[in-house]
Parts: C-alpha cells; sequence; structure tokens
C-alpha cells in the first residue's frame, strides 16, 4: 500500500481564547503521492490553521499528524524546522520575495538550510527557474518582474529542493485572471510531473484544478462530494 504523504487522524486545533476557538475539529485525511488537492471554504473557516499544520508551522491540540509516514508530534523543534525547510514548499499569496536579491538568489536562498552541496545551489536554481519558464528573467530584481512572474519566482523557490509536497496559500490572489492561468497552468505542469501540489482557495476556478477538493466549514474538513 502506498504510504500518504500527509495523514491526520483526528486532528483539532483549539486556539485557547478565551473564549477558546476551535478552528479545526477532529480533522481525517490521507493525501497520496502525486495528487492535486484544493481545500475551500468560507472566510475564518480554518483553511489557514489546515495549512499551518500540514506545513509544519503549528501543532494540533490533539490527533496524529504523520508525514511520510513519519509521526511528526515526536519531533524536536530543530528536527520540524529541518523537516520543514527539506520536505515543503510554499507558495504565498504575496510572492515574499526577498526584494533586493535577484531571482536566483531568490531560489537559491531555500536551499541555504537543507543537505544540498553549496556548490550546486545555483546550478539547482537556475534549473527550477527553467521549469517555469524564467530563463530570461534569472538575473531580475522582483521589482523588475511582473506580479506573475514573481509568483513563478516563488514556485521555483517551493519546488528546488525537491519537497514532499508544495502548499499554496491563494496563490492567484494578488494576480489578474490571465496571469493567474499562466500560474495555475505551471502547476497543473508540475502536478502532470509526480509533484503533490495543495491549494487552498476561495476561488471556484482555482478549484475546480484539483483532481480534489476538501470543504472547510466551522472547523469541520470534508470531502467535496463531485
Ligand atoms: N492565533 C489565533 N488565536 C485565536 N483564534 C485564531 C487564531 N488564528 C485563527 N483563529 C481563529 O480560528 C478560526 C479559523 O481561522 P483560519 O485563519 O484558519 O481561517 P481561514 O479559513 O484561513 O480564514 P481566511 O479565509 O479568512 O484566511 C477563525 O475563527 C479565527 O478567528
Amino acid at each position: 500500500m502506498t504510504t500518504p504523504v500527509i495523514s491526520l487522524r483526528e486532528v483539532s486545533v483549539t486556539y485557547p481564547g478565551p473564549p477558546p476557538v476551535h478552528a479545526l475539529v477532529g480533522a481525517n485525511v490521507a493525501i497520496l503521492p502525486g495528487e492535486y488537492v484544493t481545500v475551500v471554504g468560507p472566510s475564518g473557516s480554518g483553511k489557514s490553521t489546515f495549512l499551518n499544520i500540514v506545513g509544519l508551522l503549528d501543532e494540533p491540540t490533539s490527533g496524529t499528524y504523520e508525514l511520510n509516514g513519519s509521526d511528526t508530534s515526536t519531533l524536536t523543534e530543530k528536527e520540524r524546522t529541518g523537516l520543514r525547510g527539506h520536505d515543503i514548499g510554499f507558495v504565498f499569496q504575496s510572492f515574499h520575495l526577498l526584494n533586493y536579491r535577484s531571482a536566483v538568489e531568490n531560489v537559491e536562498l531555500a536551499l541555504l538550510y537543507n543537505s544540498t552541496d553549496p556548490s550546486r545551489r545555483t546550478e539547482l536554481a537556475l534549473s527550477a527557474l527553467h521549469q517555469v519558464g524564467l530563463d530570461h528573467r534569472v538575473n531580475s530584481l522582483p521589482n523588475q518582474l511582473s506580479g506573475g512572474e514573481r509568483q513563478r519566482v516563488a514556485i521555483a523557490r517551493a519546488i528546488v529542493g525537491n519537497p514532499s509536497v508544495v502548499l499554496c496559500d491563494e496563490p492567484t490572489g494578488n494576480l489578474d485572471s490571465r496571469t493567474a492561468k499562466d500560474v495555475l497552468d505551471i502547476l497543473r505542469d508540475l502536478h502532470q510531473q509526480g509533484l503533490t501540489i495543495i491549494v487552498i482557495t476561495h476561488d471556484p476556478g482555482v478549484a475546480a484544478q484539483g483532481r480534489r477538493t476538501l470543504r472547510i466549514t466551522d472547523g469541520h474538513l470534508r470531502e467535496e462530494s463531485a
């Protein structure tokens, strides 16, 4: 049987408050290698909370989260940080690029804290930028790039370390519809190459791209029926 990349069992997150907020309630889900999953739900329903758990940015109040079959609750903070850097790529709505670093430098920085041989960083960063169609812009600064190009740099940064999963939080939220389509096309191509992708979105058009959709309502996660 294939080991899921992500496996949540009865995962709950309660923010202490007061009053306490039950942001995620008994979530159960397994995501297999190569799946493209979209996560939808109204504002305040628990999508970011879910992303923070899966991205090892926060810990469940109760329940079990296994990443590639390993229980993450036993990790030290240092091990969690190491695993996050190695296994998870993040793409955010607002790109999160360093303004005074070129595209290739921004991508290389993702390799700074993992086990990549330092002499290979530039080569790998250039290859990731090639994958997102930015060969001609590798030396540009973020403010010399369009929004869509910035997001492509961010995707290159997310994939350069060959992560187990790429987590995207409203990846097209700051883009016009044509540019958004370019970014979605790149995510679809990466999925076709075997990457596991999770996209959180409010946008039905973005959600439709996923092969599988999870809906969160008031902290309750369920499969969206087809
Ligand atoms: N640090 C926190 N302390 C207390 N409550 C929190 C905290 N973070 C989030 N919440 C609450 O938990 C619930 C879920 O929030 P979450 O950010 O996960 O929702 P979301 O679906 O991502 O919303 P949005 O689409 O607006 O980003 C909300 O009621 C929110 O107010």
